[in-house]
């Protein structure tokens, strides 16, 4: 099936800075796909170039089988984008906002159906100016779904919001993708991407270096054990490293910090070693790499390179 989001050697420059360097990736049709990445990194460059608000320097984009720029008349109506700032009139209420906005949009859902979704029916008389960041976040959500759309655009939808509001907007997600919706979406939250995304990328100043499934991305990165000996002890009586599945080691302020590939192998000989000697390992904790310490090996590891 042909995906509903294509691009191929996409780049954006500005002048003679390359904001984004050659990316490619697919997104299926009832999809989401989180663009994840360092400050900078192009996410919204990127997220532009799909929503058809500027013409790529090189390579290409295929949205709906369209190129979002050239055809924006064949994209638009099935589209819904949500920026990261809305930039509405201060002077309008709520519900005038939805309703100007409904006015230009083929198909509008009502305006109270799209506030319901996004919990603001109660603020519906308030105007734009008196909203707090995180309602005027919502207020944004609630005019990307105006237009009922079959791709959804969001570029860091939850910033700003509390913890209910962001859980609240997350289930919303979730319902729109059961609908079949096909959403690309930027976030500096990595469990948002953990929560929501089927597959994901991690940019790193304009390009793509990591993508896959969340567990995909995870499981390329080594789990960890961290402990402290007692002081009578030393880190070399433990069985060679190695033998245990240790593949990296350092002792940091008398806490030892093992890498293993093989979580379950390395703690087993590590307890099993600490049973048979009496002793008593301090602060143990044992963990499966996250995606946060993927995306942070991933910009030091890339930085390191760029600095050799
Ligand atoms: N209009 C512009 N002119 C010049 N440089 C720009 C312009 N817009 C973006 N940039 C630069 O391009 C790079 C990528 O910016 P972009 O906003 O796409 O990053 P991002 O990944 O969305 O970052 P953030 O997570 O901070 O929102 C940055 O270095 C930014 O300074």
């Amino acid at each position: 099936m042909n995906p509903v989001i294509e691009t191929v050697g996409l780049k954006r420059s500005y002048r003679d800075f390359d904001a984004v360097k050659g990316i490619d990736f697919t997104v299926a049709r009832g999809e989401l796909f989180a663009l994840l990445g360092t400050n900078g990194a192009g996410k919204t460059s990127t997220l532009e170039l799909l929503e058809g608000q500027a013409t790529p320097t090189g390579g290409s984009v295929r949205v709906l089988g369209h190129d979002p720029f050239r055809e924006r008349s064949a994209v638009r109506h099935r589209i819904g984008v949500m920026l990261q700032e809305g930039g509405f009139p201060p002077e309008l209420t709520v519900l005038e906002t939805v309703r100007m906005w409904a006015g230009c949009t083929s198909g509008a859902r009502p305006a109270d159906e799209a506030l319901d979704m996004t919990n603001l029916s109660d603020r519906r008389a308030v105007r734009v100016k008196q909203l707090s960041g995180g309602e005027r976040r919502r207020l944004d959500l609630s005019l990307a779904l105006l237009g009922r759309p079959e791709v959804l655009f969001l570029d860091e939808p939850t910033t700003g919001l509390d913890a209910q509001s962001r859980r609240d907007t997350w289930e919303l997600i979730r319902e729109l993708k059961l609908q079949g919706t096909t959403v690309l979406l930027t976030t500096h939250y990595l469990e948002e991407a953990e929560q929501l995304a089927d597959r994901l990328a991690i940019m790193h100043q304009g390009l793509i270096a990591t993508t896959g499934r969340v567990a995909d991305v995870v499981a390329e990165r080594p789990a960890r054990i961290s402990f402290r000996l007692p002081q009578d002890r030393l880190l070399g009586e433990l069985p060679p490293l190695p033998a245990m599945g240790v593949t990296r080691h350092e002792t940091v302020g008398g806490t030892v910090r093992l890498e293993t590939r093989d979580l379950q192998r390395t703690a087993t000989e590590l307890l099993t070693w600490a049973h048979r000697t009496g002793v008593t390992l301090h602060g143990l904790d044992a963990r499966s790499a996250s995606l946060e310490e993927a995306f942070m090996e991933i910009a030091k590891g890339l930085d390191h390179e760029e600095t050799r």
